[in-house]
Formats: C-alpha cells, structure tokens, sequence
C-alpha cells in the first residue's frame, strides 16, 4: 500500500497556538517551537485507522520524509553532564515507545532460547544462549535516532504471547531511574535484567555505562548464566548523523563454573570506516578450548560453527534479521515486531492495569502525530509525577515496586563491585494474581489528570 492512498485526515489549525505556548518564556519550549515549525512544512503522511486485529501492520501515523533541520547535539548541548533521561528534549526528537517498551525488543527473536531449551548438548546450548545475547541490540540502530520516553515511576508493561512467553517491566525507582525486566518462556526459560544507565558526555558523543548485568535460568538444566554486556554509545552528534554503537565486549558465564564454560562476545564499533560497523564474533569457551564459533552481522545474520573435532564444518546459519516492514522510514525505522509494542487493541486493554505504558497519552498522542498534544501531555505528566513525589516525600513514604523485589544477585565475577543499585527479581504477583482478578486497585494512577482543587472539595 502507497501512503498516498491512505485517507489524509486535516490537520487541526494551528496548534502550536496552545495557551501554554503562549505562556511559556522558557527556552527549552521555544526551541521545541522552532522544531515543531520545521514540522508544520511537513506534509501529513496520512493516518490510518486502527481496526481491532491481533496485530497491526503499520503505526497509525506515518512521519513524512522532511527531516528535522535542528540537530540533536543542538538541544543536548547545553545540558552536558546531566543525565539521559532528565534532559527533557522536544518531542520530535521522541519515539512513541517507552523504555520498557524497548526492552520488551528483545522478545523478537526469543526463540532462540526455545531452541536453546530442546538442545541436549550443553555447549552447543550454551552457544545458542550467547546467541540471544548477541541479537538483543538488533533493533537499536535503524538508520533514525530517536529518544525512547522514559517511563514514569510505577509505570508497567507487559508483552505476552500466550504459549511462548510473558514479559513484564515495571519502572522500580526514579532517582537514579531503574527499571526492572522479567521474561518467563513457556518452553522453560526465565530472564531476568534490571536496567540502569549511567551517562558521560564527551565531545559531540554520550556514553552510556550499562549499569546491569542479566541472569537467564535454562529451568530444565538448572543453568544460569550471567551477561555482562558491553557499551552501547551515542555518537556523530556535532557532525553528521548521530548513531548508536555498541561497542567493546560482552561475557556470558555459567555461574556454576564461570571460569569453564563462558562465552566472549565482540562488538566492532563504527571507527573510521563502516566496514566493520555491525560486526559481532563470539568463541564459546569450554576451560581454554573454543568449542563453538559466532560470527556475523547484528544487523542481518550470524552463523555458528563447531569447532570440535578435525574435520572442519561448515559455519550454518543460526539467526537471521527479517526484513524491515514497508514504509519503515517513515516509522522511526521500526521492525514489524517493534510496531506492536504501543498497540492497543479493544480485546486487550480491559485486561491491563491502569498503569501499562500503553495507556500514557503522550506517548499516544506522537503515534498519532500530533506533537502538541503530546507535549502538553509529558509535561503533565512530569509535572504530576514531581508533585506526587514531593507529597511522597512531605508524608515520608518511601516508593515500593508493586510487582518486583530488591534483592541480592550474586555475580560470578570475582571483581564485581558493587555499585549500588540493587537488584531486582519478579515476586510473582502480576500474572498470577493482578493479571487473573484485573483488580488493580492498589496501583496507582499515574497517567489520570489530577482533579483541581475545587472540585476536589465538592466531591469531600
Ligand atoms: C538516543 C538516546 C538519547 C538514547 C538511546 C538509548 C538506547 C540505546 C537504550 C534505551 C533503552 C535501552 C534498552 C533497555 C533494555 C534492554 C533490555 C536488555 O535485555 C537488553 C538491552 C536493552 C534492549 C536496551 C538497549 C539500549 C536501549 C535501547
């Protein structure tokens, strides 16, 4: 389908004309204006109606081709040495998925650990394991840059697919933000991660220190395995186009014994040329002998290769990226798997908690298109989460995670140190209780427009 043939609905008049708009003198909202403006010339791709299908082929909303004038390094700039995720920036430098969301990308290609589980041999599961490590950044550089939203403290969400897997992620503190992943596959796999990253800035580049190790349990085999990941980095900001590279390397360890059974993983970074960008290898360790090789491309395929035995076998295709959905462009370069995580079907959303990022508006409203509402909405929405926590905080009410529990991972590696963040691990309240009753009663509301002052006191 064309997007010209999709039916174009008007675009509402003028609506940078908001009165918080007119309102605000801050700059940061002035410079978010003259972004929007580059927009306004956009033409509008087309919106297409959302039917009530299992799946849905493209986003309501297809961005035009007109790229934004403004650099991001422009807006980032003048916030060196903040934080990531407190550096608010306008939403068309936004993608209309949240981090939770994000996380729940690794699920595209999880079969890979269903495959693990049928593999009676142990290295060559183990090499299958490495392998889904290895793919979880596939969709992270898609040839567009864009700011996942960062979820607000006690936002949820789940991504299920009845008889594969549940995956479940709940924003566990603000300050610094974590969040906190839980995958269950039916086929015997748990996965659990807690995500926290530290961010330094050099010149015209972001670095991200990824504060968080994941632990994967093969249930049947009583394995679990420890990834350390590498450093995924923001460069090219002052020049050119900015992008993401994951660089460095990973380990995965079998906790029982770290020292004989673990995997490197090598990521190339872009460098000078691009030849190498994308390039991944592995060896899969068995004491000091490399049983298994990986190699490839995380951004098409990788193949694996026995390196057991004297006659040399044949490296076989083991994971293959699926070709990007039509229209991708103009879709902040999303794989077909990437555009159900926002979408709300009727038959769904009775079922989830008020909380699931699914429901916040101003996520919602930039699927949509429309950029101003969008804005107004995360500036409420931040806005509201501030007050909640000075009230918090006023009352002395420390914030308790509704669906995980801080707990002590012991890491396998010998120079761990510990960093301070705690761990967290699924206490086992949401799918088999909250999710089954639909009783979410003890969330709380934090997408909901606080009622004023007034009409507060009528209803008392
Ligand atoms: C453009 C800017 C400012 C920031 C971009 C940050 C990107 C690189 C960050 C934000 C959220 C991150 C994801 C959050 C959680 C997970 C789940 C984990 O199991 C694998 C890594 C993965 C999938 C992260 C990959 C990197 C990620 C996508």
């Amino acid at each position: 389908m064309d997007s010209s043939d999709l039916a174009a609905i008007p675009t509402e008049a003028n609506h940078l004309e908001t009165p918080a708009a007119q309102e605000s003198d801050d700059e940061e909202f002035q410079e978010c204006i003259e972004v929007e403006q580059v927009l306004q010339q956009e033409p509008r791709a087309g919106v297409v109606a959302q039917d009530d299908l299992p799946e849905r082929s493209q986003l309501p909303y297809l961005k035009g081709q007109n790229k934004v004038k403004v650099s991001l390094w422009s807006v980032l700039k003048d916030s060196v040495g903040k934080d990531i995720w407190k550096i608010t920036v306008p939403v068309v430098f936004n993608e209309p998925l949240g981090i939770l969301q994000k996380a729940a990308g690794v699920t595209e290609y999880i079969d890979i650990l269903d495959q693990a589980i049928a593999e009676p041999d142990e290295m060559r599961r183990f090499a299958l394991a490495t392998l889904h490590f290895m793919t979880q950044y596939q969709n992270i550089e898609r040839g567009g840059l864009a700011k996942p939203f960062n979820p607000l403290l006690g936002e949820t969400f789940e991504y299920c697919v009845p008889g594969r897997f549940l995956f479940l992620a709940e924003q566990v503190s603000h300050h610094p933000p974590v969040s906190a992943f839980y995958i269950q596959g039916y086929s015997g796999y748990l996965k659990q991660s807690t995500f926290h990253t530290k961010t330094s800035f050099g010149m015209g580049s972001i670095n991200f220190t990824n504060i968080f190790n994941e632990y994967l349990d093969l249930l049947p085999y009583r394995e679990t395995f420890e990834w350390f990941p590498p450093s995924l980095g923001l460069h090219g900001l002052m020049m050119g186009r900015p992008y993401i590279d994951v660089d460095g390397s990973g380990w995965l360890r079998d906790q029982a014994k770290p020292m004989e059974k673990y995997a490197h993983v090598r990521y190339h970074s872009r460098g000078w040329t691009q030849g190498t960008y994308f390039k991944v290898e592995a060896e899969v360790y068995q004491g000091k002998e490399i049983v298994y090789k990986l190699e490839g491309k995380w951004s098409e395929s990788i193949t694996l290769k026995d390196m057991r035995g004297n006659d040399e076998s044949p490296p076989e295709v083991v994971w293959r990226k699926r070709p990007y959905p039509e229209n991708w462009q103009h879709q902040y370069g999303m794989t077909h798997h990437n555009i159900q995580l926002n979408y709300l079907p009727k038959f769904l959303a009775p079922f989830l908690p008020p909380t699931d990022t699914r429901f916040r508006p101003d996520q919602r409203a930039l699927e949509n298109g429309d950029f101003a509402l969008a804005t107004k909405e995360k500036a409420r929405l931040e806005e509201k989460q501030r007050a909640t926590r000075k009230q918090k905080e006023k009352d002395g009410i420390k914030h308790v995670p509704k669906y995980f529990v801080e707990s002590v991972f012991q890491s396998c590696d010998p120079n761990f140190k510990d960093n301070g963040i705690p761990q967290y691990r699924y206490n086992r309240e949401y799918f088999e209780k909250d999710r089954v009753t639909c009783d979410w009663s003890r969330l709380e509301d934090i997408f909901a427009e606080t009622p004023k002052e007034e009409e507060k006191e009528v209803k008392q």
